[in-house]
């Protein structure tokens, strides 16, 4: 379905972000990428929809190559992938149903998005995509007055609204509390399932890319380095991921958030029993 091959970006500054990167995803995969602080996960991300134009190498999305478009070919492209973003990307002062529909604006005219008059079919389909999100309630509502998760359910309604063949996700829950990411994550998966929908999710979160993610890709300086399943992700293909070092002070940390729960829910018990 997507193809990568030999993906290459070298940033002006000489950075070479991607190196070499060669990964094929199956209709219906869900792939979390992780790797350690300037990996490059994101840049590898953005490169598969070409806002970070790659240097070398080819993208093929279901045998069409995206490398090589001009600019409104390129536009065509990218409706088939849609794009879920930490910090949601929404517009704040339209409503929640309005900031669906944006999803649509690469497949009306001009006029139409110009007065926002989209076609009847697209209502009803945001109307649905609202519902399967469990935002039906919230249509109306501005996109300022919602909560975190409740935002990133709309980010997720407006890229499926693309009608989407690709889904690239960077960094969903990383705004976002412990419970509200697990919901994110789970949303996530079972709308792959659903519609048999490819996606790339850039996660730097690792005990959540192992709990939701069938297939986990590590990068470490531009390269995977690792490519297996949750199962297969053993402290030695951590330590290659992230170094020694890193990963050690990952696990402090994981260690200490595991350790404030448990001790908010003694609290808590306490509190109830007293
Ligand atoms: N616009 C840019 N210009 C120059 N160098 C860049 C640019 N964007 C990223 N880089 C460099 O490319 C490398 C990869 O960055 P990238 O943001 O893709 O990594 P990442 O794995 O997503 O990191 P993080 O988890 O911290 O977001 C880093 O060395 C970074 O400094």
């Amino acid at each position: 379905m997507l193809d990568l091959n030999g993906l290459t970006k070298t940033y002006k500054t000489g950075d070479r972000a991607v190196n070499d990167v060669s990964l094929s995803v199956p209709k219906g995969q869900i792939v979390g990428l992780i790797g350690p602080s300037g990996a490059g996960k994101s840049s590898l991300i953005r490169c598969i929809n070409r806002l970070v134009e790659p240097t070398a190498g080819r993208i093929t999305l279901a045998g069409t190559e995206l490398t090589g478009l001009g600019p409104r070919a390129l536009r065509r492209q990218r409706r088939r992938i849609g794009m879920i973003f930490q910090e949601y990307a929404l517009v704040e002062r339209l409503t929640v149903m309005e900031n669906v529909l944006s999803g649509r604006l690469g497949y009306v005219s001009f006029w139409q998005s110009f007065t926002r008059r989209f076609p009847p079919a697209d209502i009803a389909r945001a109307y649905a995509l609202l519902d399967r999100v469990g935002l039906l309630d919230h249509a109306d509502k501005r996109a300022d007055a919602l909560s975190g998760g409740q935002r990133q359910r709309v980010g997720i309604a407006r890229a499926l609204a693309q009608d989407p063949e690709l889904l690239l996700v960077d960094e969903p829950t990383a705004s976002l509390d412990p419970k509200t990411s697990r919901q994110i994550m789970r949303l996530l998966t079972e709308i792959c399932a659903e519609r048999d929908l490819p996606a790339i999710v850039n996660i730097h979160d690792v005990a959540l890319a192992r709990q939701f993610l069938p297939r986990i890709v590590g990068l470490r300086a531009g390269q995977v380095v690792f490519d297996g399943t949750p199962a297969d992700l053993t402290d030695i293909a951590l330590t290659r991921i992230y170094g020694d070092e890193d990963w050690d002070a990952m696990r402090r940390a994981e260690a200490e958030d595991e350790a404030e729960t448990r001790e908010a829910l003694a609290a808590r018990d306490a509190m109830v029993l007293a």
